[in-house]
C-alpha cells in the first residue's frame, strides 16, 4: 500500500511537473512584478516541498521545549522527575524508531539511521529543557544547530528520492529478496505489483554484468522458490531496451475450473470482428482476430492428443460459422463428426473419413491453387492488395485437421504462400510437428500459433516463436492441463504471447451452439462466384454441403452439373456414408493394367524408327494419322477413322463420364482407351488436352496429373 502510494504520488509529481511545463508557458510575462516575480514563483514553489523539515525544526523545539519547562520546570523535583521520565520514554521512542524503519539495503539503513539519531536528538534537547528551558545557552545554540542539520539531512533523502536513486530501496521487496536468494542480486526488481487475480508482474533491469538473458535462466529457480510451476514464470526482454524485462508470475490458477464459452455478441457478424476464444490467466478475454491483422497469418494449432485442440477448434468456428461473408472448408481424416459433427451445418465444404474421404480431401487441395489464382484477379480488378469486407469474395477459413495425415506438406506450402493475401485463412493442427516432418518452408508460412500441452520442450520450440519460449512460456505439460496454451499471431498483442491462456469449454453447451449455428444460417453468404466457379466441380461435387447451401453455381457450371448430377447423387453419398477409401485396390488395379494394355496396344502401332523416304517421315505426333497405303491390310481401320468432331465427342464424353462419377483427376493415359477409339495418337491427345487447359475446363497439376474443373458442353 505504501508503495502504492508511492508510486502514486510519483505519478502525482510527474503530473504536476507537465503541468507546470504549460503553466511556466503560459504565465503572463507583464504586470505584477515581471520576469523577476515569475522566476521568484518558480523558485517558491520548486522550493516549497523542501521547506516542512525546517518548518517543523523551527517551530516545534521552541513551542514544545517552552510547554514543559512551564510545566515542569518550577521545582526541581518535578523538572527530576519529568526529565527522567522523558529520557526514558526518548530511548524508549528511538528503539521503536529503529525497529520499525528496518531494511536491507544501504537506504533503508541511512534511513533507519537518520530517523532514530533525528528521534534520540530531540528527545534528549527536549529532556534538557524541562529545566533549562527552551530559551537561553546553549540550549538556543543546540536548537539552531541540531535543528538545522536534522532539517538538511530530510532535503537531502528528498532529493535523493526525487532523483530515484532510492527506486530499489522502495521496490525491492518480497521479489527482490528472492531474486538475492537465488543469485540475482545484481538485478533490479521494480513496480512488483499484484493484479488481484493470481498475476504479479514487476519490472527487471539487470545491473551492469547481467543481462535479461541471465533472470530468464534463472526463471525455473523462481518458479520453485514461488512453488509454482516453471512455465507459471516469464520473464520477457524488452525489443526497445536490452537492459530491461519485464516479469511475470502466476501464482494462482483462476481458470481451473474451466472457461465458459463466450457466445458471440449478434449473428451475422463480418469476419473481421473479433474473437474470444478463453482467457488468459490474469482473467483478461483471449481475442483472435485473423482477418483484422495487417498481414493474414496462417495457424499452426499444436499438442499431444487430448491436450484440448479439438475445444479450440470448435470455439474458434462456433463464432465464424454465425458470421456473414466467410466460407468455412474443414478436413478432418481422423475424427471428423466426432469433433465437428454436431457443428457440419455451418461446415461449407466437410471432408472427414465418411463424408469423401482422402479423395475428396486431395481434391480440395487440387482445387485450391485456381481459388487462389482466381481470387487474386479479382481482387486487382477490385484494386484491393488484399482482401478486405469490401471485396465482394467472401474470406475463406481452410482448417485442416492432423494435416500430416491428409495433405502433402509441398502443396500446402504452396497455398500457405499464396492464400493470405487473397483472404484465405489457413490453419493446421498436428499432434506433433517437427523439422523431420514438417518443412522449414511450410513452417515459416504458419505465422500464428497456438501451442497446448507438449511432451518436450523442443516440441514448442517448433511451434512458438524463440523469443517466447525464451521467456520461459513452454507448455511442456502434456495433456495434463487441457485447453491451457500459449498463442501469437492472429492479431493477438505480442506482449501477450507469454501469458497462458486456457480455451473455452464448448462441451457443456454443445445443444447451444448446435442451435445458435441453425439459427445463423439466414445470415451466412454463399460462396462467392469467383471462387465457386475457381473450384469448379471438385466444390460443386463436394459430398457435404453446409449453410452455405443456398450457393447458386456459375452459369456453365450449373447447365452442364444438371446433366451430369443423378438426381440424388448428394443425398446418396450421404446416405451411404460413401468411404472413399473403401474403393477395392485390386479393382483399381486391374482397370490399370486394362488400360496399359490398351495405351501399349496403341503405341505398338506406330513405328519406332521412321522410314526417312516414307511418306509420313516428317509427320510430328499431333498431326493426324495419313491415308494409309493401299497395299496394308489396315486399310479398314483408316476407313472407320472418326471426324475431328466425332473423335472429339469420344474424348469429351470421357471426361463428362468422369466428371458426372467425381473420378476428377486423372493421368494423360487414362485416356488412351478414349484416344483409340477416337482412331487419334499421343500427340493428338496432348493438344487436345493443352486447348481444355486454356479453356478452363481441366487444370494441369504437379506430376503431369489433370484435374477437371467444369465439366465440358459436348456438341456430339
Ligand atoms: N479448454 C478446456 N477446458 C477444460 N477442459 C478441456 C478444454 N479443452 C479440452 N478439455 C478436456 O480435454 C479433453 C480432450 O480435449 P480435446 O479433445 O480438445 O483434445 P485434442 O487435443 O483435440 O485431442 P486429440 O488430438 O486426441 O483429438 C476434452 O474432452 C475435455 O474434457
Amino acid at each position: 500500500m505504501a508503495r502504492r502510494d508511492r508510486v502514486d504520488s510519483t505519478a502525482r509529481r510527474g503530473t504536476v511537473d507537465g503541468q507546470h511545463g504549460y503553466a511556466l508557458a503560459t504565465l503572463p510575462t507583464g504586470g505584477g512584478g515581471g520576469i523577476l516575480s515569475t522566476i521568484g514563483n518558480h523558485l517558491a514553489a520548486k522550493a516549497a516541498p523542501y521547506l516542512p523539515p525546517w518548518i517543523g525544526a523551527a517551530v516545534l523545539p521552541p513551542a514544545v521545549g517552552w510547554g514543559v519547562h512551564e510545566m515542569w520546570g518550577d521545582s526541581a523535583l518535578s523538572a527530576g522527575l519529568a526529565s527522567a521520565g522523558m529520557g526514558a520514554g526518548g530511548v524508549l521512542l528511538s528503539a521503536v524508531t529503529w525497529a520499525v524503519s528496518g531494511g536491507t539495503n544501504k537506504f533503508r539503513r541511512y534511513r533507519r539511521a537518520q530517523a532514530t539519531a533525528s528521534v534520540t536528538a530531540g528527545m534528549g534537547w527536549l529532556t534538557c529543557s524541562v529545566s533549562a528551558g527552551p530559551f537561553g545557552h546553549p540550549m538556543t545554540d543546540l536548537w539552531l544547530l541540531g535543528g538545522g542539520l536534522f532539517a538538511a539531512s530530510w532535503n537531502v533523502r528528498q532529493i535523493m528520492r526525487n532523483a530515484h536513486d532510492e527506486t530499489e530501496e522502495t521496490d525491492k521487496g518480497g521479489l527482490g529478496k528472492l531474486a538475492e536468494a537465488i543469485g540475482l542480486e545484481k538485478v533490479q526488481v521494480k513496480n512488483a505489483k499484484g493484479n488481484g487475480k493470481g498475476m504479479v508482474t514487476a519490472e527487471v533491469f539487470p545491473l551492469p554484468g547481467k543481462t535479461v538473458e541471465d533472470v530468464q535462466a534463472a526463471a525455473p529457480k523462481i518458479a520453485a522458490a514461488l512453488h509454482v510451476p516453471s512455465s507459471a514464470v516469464t520473464v520477457n526482454k524488452d525489443p526497445d531496451n536490452a537492459g530491461h524485462g519485464t516479469f511475470s508470475a502466476r501464482v494462482a490458477d483462476l481458470l481451473k475450473h474451466g472457461v465458459p464459452f463466450q457466445p458471440p455478441q449478434e449473428l451475422g457478424l463480418l469476419p473481421t470482428e473479433p474473437i474470444p476464444v478463453g482467457l488468459y490467466a490474469d482473467g483478461e478475454i483471449w481475442w483472435i482476430n485473423p482477418f483484422l491483422a495487417e498481414i493474414l497469418q496462417h495457424l499452426l494449432v499444436m499438442g499431444v492428443t487430448g491436450s484440448g485442440k479439438s475445444e479450440f477448434a470448435r470455439a474458434v468456428l462456433a463464432h465464424l460459422m454465425t458470421r456473414r461473408k466467410l466460407s468455412i472448408w474443414l478436413i478432418d481424416l481422423s475424427k471428423g463428426a466426432q469433433t465437428i459433427g454436431h457443428m457440419a451445418e455451418g461446415v461449407d465444404w466437410l471432408v472427414t473419413r465418411k463424408h469423401g474421404g482422402m479423395r475428396e480431401a486431395k481434391a480440395m487441395m487440387r482445387c485450391l491453387p485456381g481459388v487462389i489464382a482466381a481470387r487474386g484477379d479479382q481482387l486487382a480488378e477490385e484494386g484491393l492488395d488484399q482482401w478486405t469486407p469490401d471485396s465482394k469474395l467472401n474470406a475463406m477459413v481452410v482448417w485442416i485437421e492432423e494435416a500430416a495425415d491428409a495433405v502433402d506438406f509441398d502443396v500446402l506450402d504452396n497455398i500457405a504462400r499464396t492464400a493470405r493475401s487473397v483472404g484465405i485463412w489457413l490453419v493446421v493442427s498436428l499432434q506433433r510437428a517437427s523439422w523431420k516432418n514438417v518443412s522449414t518452408d511450410v513452417r515459416a508460412n504458419l505465422q500464428a500459433a497456438a501451442c497446448f500441452g507438449v511432451d518436450e520442450a523442443s516440441d514448442a520450440s517448433f511451434c512458438l516463436p524463440d523469443r517466447v519460449t525464451e521467456s520461459g512460456a513452454i507448455p511442456d505439460w502434456g495433456s495434463d492441463r487441457p485447453g491451457y496454451a500459449y498463442s501469437t499471431g492472429i492479431g493477438i498483442p505480442p506482449k501477450r504471447w507469454t501469458t497462458e491462456v486456457r480455451g473455452s469449454l464448448t462441451k457443456p453447451v454443445r445443444d447451444q451452439i448446435r442451435a445458435m449455428i441453425l439459427a445463423a444460417a439466414p445470415y451466412r453468404d454463399p460462396l462467392d462466384d469467383v471462387s465457386t466457379r475457381a473450384a469448379g466441380l471438385a466444390y460443386e461435387q463436394r459430398t457435404h454441403r453446409g449453410t452455405n447451401r443456398t450457393n447458386t453455381p456459375a452459369d456453365d457450371v450449373a447447365a452442364a452439373s444438371a446433366e451430369l448430377h443423378t438426381a440424388s447423387a448428394y443425398e446418396d453419398a450421404m446416405d451411404d456414408e460413401m468411404d472413399a477409401d473403401a474403393v477395392d485396390p485390386a479393382l483399381e488395379e486391374a482397370a490399370a493394367m486394362e488400360l496399359q494394355d490398351a495405351y501399349d496396344d496403341v503405341m505398338a502401332q506406330i513405328p519406332a524408327a521412321p522410314e526417312p523416304d516414307a511418306d509420313y517421315a516428317r509427320l510430328r505426333l499431333e498431326d493426324d494419322v495419313p491415308d494409309a497405303d493401299p497395299d496394308t491390310d489396315l486399310t479398314f481401320e483408316q476407313a472407320d477413322r472418326p471426324s475431328t468432331e466425332e473423335a472429339r465427342a469420344i474424348l469429351y464424353g470421357q471426361i463428362d463420364q468422369w466428371a458426372a462419377t467425381n473420378h476428377l483427376t486423372f493421368e494423360p493415359g487414362e485416356l488412351a482407351p478414349a484416344a483409340v477409339a477416337a482412331g487419334r495418337k499421343r500427340g493428338w491427345l496432348q493438344k487436345e488436352l493443352k486447348a481444355l487447359v486454356n479453356e478452363g475446363v481441366l487444370r494441369h497439376d504437379a506430376h503431369g496429373e489433370y484435374t477437371i474443373v467444369r465439366p465440358i458442353a459436348v456438341a456430339a
